[in-house]
């Protein structure tokens, strides 16, 4: 959702030390909110770039390892990705480590369609001999993988373009929806209507079905919905196995 006339939002989402805030830096150049730099990012920050006539706003969020509610840090991104509604949320990967990366980039996926996978450190994979096959990565996970080295400068003309691409609607993503067991499948499929009726169709139906079952107040203290509407419902359908597990 742009939130003014002809300005997309982007937000950057991955692990820690992924290269968010290099990348942030490289698009961004000195035209930012707040100052940024490598080294951990605490506080998000915002910053503004032009491409082919469309202006961004691009948040880099801070990185974490989960988009539950462990931490602050996880609230923050968690909170920014379904309240914010970004145009097009960019999961950085470190490629060196993108068995533990994905993590993430399935939980993103389970909030959003419009999404944009970064396979970040492509200099560092190369160094260390790993293959990456990001066209099959890409069908996999039903959305644009680009390949980057942010600190080199590579890969970013066509990360623009696939930006550029995605706010102007001529991707169709068909984002990787995890399956859970059939228990779990069948608690999601009575859920979804039920937060439909209560919250509408502006937030993610299913994924807020997951976090009702993993019993995540601060979810439902964000959503600002009194919690017990939800509470009479949840035991009925609530489980002992997590979501949490992918
Ligand atoms: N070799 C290599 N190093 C990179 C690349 N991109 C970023 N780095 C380095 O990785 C380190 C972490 O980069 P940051 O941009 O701070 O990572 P971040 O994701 O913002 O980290 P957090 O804010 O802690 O989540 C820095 O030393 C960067 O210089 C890259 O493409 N190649
Ligand atoms: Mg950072």
């Amino acid at each position: 959702m742009s939130n003014n006339h002809n300005q997309y939002t982007i937000a950057l989402a991955g692990n820690p030390n992924t290269g968010k805030s290099t990348l942030f830096n490289l698009l961004t150049g000195l035209r930012q909110h707040t100052g940024n730099w490598t080294g951990k990012t605490v506080a998000h920050a915002e910053g503004f770039f032009d491409y082919k006539g469309q202006s961004y706003q691009i948040t880099d969020l801070p990185g974490t390892y989960s988009l539950y509610s462990n931490s602050a840090d996880e609230e923050v991104a968690r909170d920014f990705i379904i309240f914010a509604k970004p145009d097009v949320t960019l999961v950085v990967l470190d490629a060196t480590a993108l068995e533990r990366n994905l993590n993430l980039a399935l939980q993103v996926l389970e909030m959003t369609s419009q999404v944009i996978v970064c396979v970040n450190l492509m200099d560092e994979a190369k160094k260390k001999g790993i293959q990456i096959d990001i066209h099959k990565l890409s069908q996999k996970l039903g959305v644009p993988v680009v390949p980057i080295s942010a600190r080199n400068e590579e890969g970013i003309d066509q990360l623009l373009d696939t930006i550029d691409q995605m706010v102007r609607g001529d991707i169709q993503t068909n984002p990787l929806q995890i399956s859970y067991n059939r228990t779990i499948e069948e608690k999601i499929e009575k859920l979804v209507p039920f937060v439909k009726q209560v919250i509408g169709d502006h937030y993610p139906a299913r994924w807020i079905a997951l976090r009702l079952l993993d019993g995540d107040m601060s979810l439902l203290q964000s959503l600002q919905k009194e919690p017990r509407q939800f509470l009479k419902e949840v035991p009925h359908y609530a489980c002992n196995c997590s979501t949490k597990s992918i």
